[in-house]
């Protein structure tokens, strides 16, 4: 891999779901159309739309649980369709990694959470089978993601929201992953301590150079964990660039509308588009000629592009 292949490219992908269209006939669903972008180590690409705008049809695809209906996913360079046979996915599964949006969900309330640590590092051949070595690089584990050692011990029902997210994190730095791909993985826990996992998140990806895609319908988050930032709707990217210049400088309709609905009022995105068009109340308008596919794209800066609106 070059030094500055990116970890993650997904080239002009395109996936198409058939619906049931009643009588023997069956309808065609687009849900990504053209979809480019890359993932570097120890940098985050935040993926920020509105629900059903096809972030999460995009993990999937990267995990391998859909195939691409066109287009390319390459990993380190690798087209990921190529990669095939039960060791092959297995290891590429473990560079991969995804955080779920619900930490409830993710962890099995039977088990400890020293279960939950040592089965990904035995299947994946990452310590000894040997008591004492688990146990010691499981601890080590919980101290890299802020937990006490004692933790080992207790159950996913004796930890709070933002406890279990951490054990979702040192699950993937046990497997040593490459990438993670994080699907809202705030927006369940309370706001107090969503900025602690945040921390942890950026803490993550400079101390262990993982490269993260960062799903969320929330700009503000965006902001703060996301070197780079794509803008999605109705499985389009609409504007794609660094986030400074996504949030300072928005040229696309549809990033003014989320801009505009951005309610912190510490967060004064509402100011970068102050005098323009109010954006709330056209945003039905804006939803409207924003869904049209467009294959027009315009550069505004370095690393920054919008796409035109289509006729
Ligand atoms: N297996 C499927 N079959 C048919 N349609 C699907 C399937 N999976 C997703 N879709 C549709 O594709 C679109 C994108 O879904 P996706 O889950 O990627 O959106 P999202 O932006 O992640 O939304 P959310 O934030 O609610 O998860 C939606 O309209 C959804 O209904």
């Amino acid at each position: 891999m070059q030094p500055d292949t990116p970890i993650l490219e997904m080239r002009n992908v395109v996936k198409d779901f058939t619906t049931g269209g009643g009588f023997a006939k069956t309808d065609i669903f687009r849900a990504l159309n053209d979809i480019s972008f890359s993932i570097h180590k120890g940098r985050a690409l935040a993926l920020v739309g509105e629900s059903g705008c096809g972030k999460s049809t995009c993990a999937r695809l990267i995990t391998k649980i859909y195939e691409p209906t066109n287009g390319q996913i390459l990993f380190r360079g690798k087209d990921i369709t190529e990669i095939k046979g039960r060791q092959e996915v297995l290891n590429y599964r473990k560079s991969v990694q995804m955080i779920f949006q619900d930490p409830f969900g993710s962890l099995n309330p039977t088990h400890t959470i020293y279960h939950h640590l040592a089965r990904p590092l035995l299947l994946h051949g990452m310590c000894e089978n040997n008591k004492v070595k688990l146990r010691t690089r499981v601890e080590e584990l919980l101290e890299m993601v802020e937990l006490p050692s004692l933790t080992a011990d207790k159950y996913p029902h004796e930890l709070s929201g933002g406890q279990r997210q951490r054990v979702n994190m040192a699950k993937t730095l046990a497997v040593g992953a490459d990438l993670v791909l994080a699907d809202e993985p705030t927006s369940m826990l309370d706001v107090s301590i969503r900025i602690g996992v945040l921390d942890l998140m950026q803490r993550m990806k400079k101390e262990f150079n993982l490269g993260f895609l960062y799903i969320t319908h929330d700009l503000a988050t965006a902001h703060y964990i996301a070197e780079e930032t794509a803008v999605m709707f109705k499985g389009q990217i609409v504007e794609w660039g660094d986030t400074t210049e996504v949030i300072n400088n928005p040229q696309h309709p549809y990033t003014k509308l989320l801009i505009s609905a951005v309610p912190d009022p510490d967060v004064r995105f509402a100011d970068v588009i102050k005098g323009d068009l109010d954006y709330s109340d056209n945003a039905h308008h804006i939803r409207s000629i924003s869904s049209a596919h467009s294959q027009q794209v315009k550069q505004v800066n370095h690393n920054h592009f919008v796409r035109q609106l289509a006729g």
